[in-house]
């Protein structure tokens, strides 16, 4: 148990993707498409978005492909988990978030093949791609597991 956290790093993912789920349905059910609400004036908006695509609306449409990169991702993050992660706190939350992520943009393709997005943040002048929860949790997943491996651990395990 204490070496690999099953239990909290089980609570925090299920947390991440019950507030990804939440914050998508929300949007869905109670916003037009393409509404806007300015929370922090131009800098933070809630706008209601959708994407087929991946990052930037890459490979648009193409839902099998990911289908197929998804489902790699989460065996491959099982596989890392089980085999670098051992009593490494910030390998097994970076690994958490990134399936949390992964699993929340998945249930979006699966259900509507495009994936609810929201968060409009005006990023100094450059309008910076609306986002959604699960995006984030990936990218602060993918920011962890760099500052683990090039930081930190360098993959190693804990002292
Ligand atoms: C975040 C990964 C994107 C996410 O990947 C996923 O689902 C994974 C599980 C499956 C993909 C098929 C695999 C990754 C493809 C590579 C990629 O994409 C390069 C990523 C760069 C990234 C560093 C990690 C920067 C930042 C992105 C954005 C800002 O994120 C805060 C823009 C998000 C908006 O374009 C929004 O419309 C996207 C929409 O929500 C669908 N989301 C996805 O496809």
């Amino acid at each position: 148990m204490k070496q690999y956290r099953i239990l909290p790093m089980a609570v925090i993912g299920i947390i991440v993707l019950a507030i990804d789920q939440l914050t998508k349905y929300l949007v869905a059910t109670r916003m037009e498409l393409g509404e806007s609400i300015p929370v922090l004036g131009e800098f933070f908006k809630i706008t209601s978005h959708r994407n087929s695509g991946a990052a930037w609306g890459m490979f648009e449409g193409r839902m099998l492909f990911f289908y197929i990169i998804t489902v790699l991702v989460l065996i491959l993050l099982i596989y890392f988990y089980k085999t670098e992660a051992k009593n490494n706190f910030l390998m097994q939350l970076g690994i958490t978030l990134l399936m949390a992520g992964a699993v929340g943009n998945f249930i979006d393709r699966l259900l509507f093949q495009e994936v609810v997005d929201f968060a409009d943040v005006l990023l100094i002048a450059y309008d910076f791609p609306i986002f959604n929860v699960a995006d984030s949790a990936l990218t602060i997943g993918v920011i962890i597991m760099l500052i683990e491996v090039f930081i930190t651990g360098r993959g190693k395990e804990e002292k």
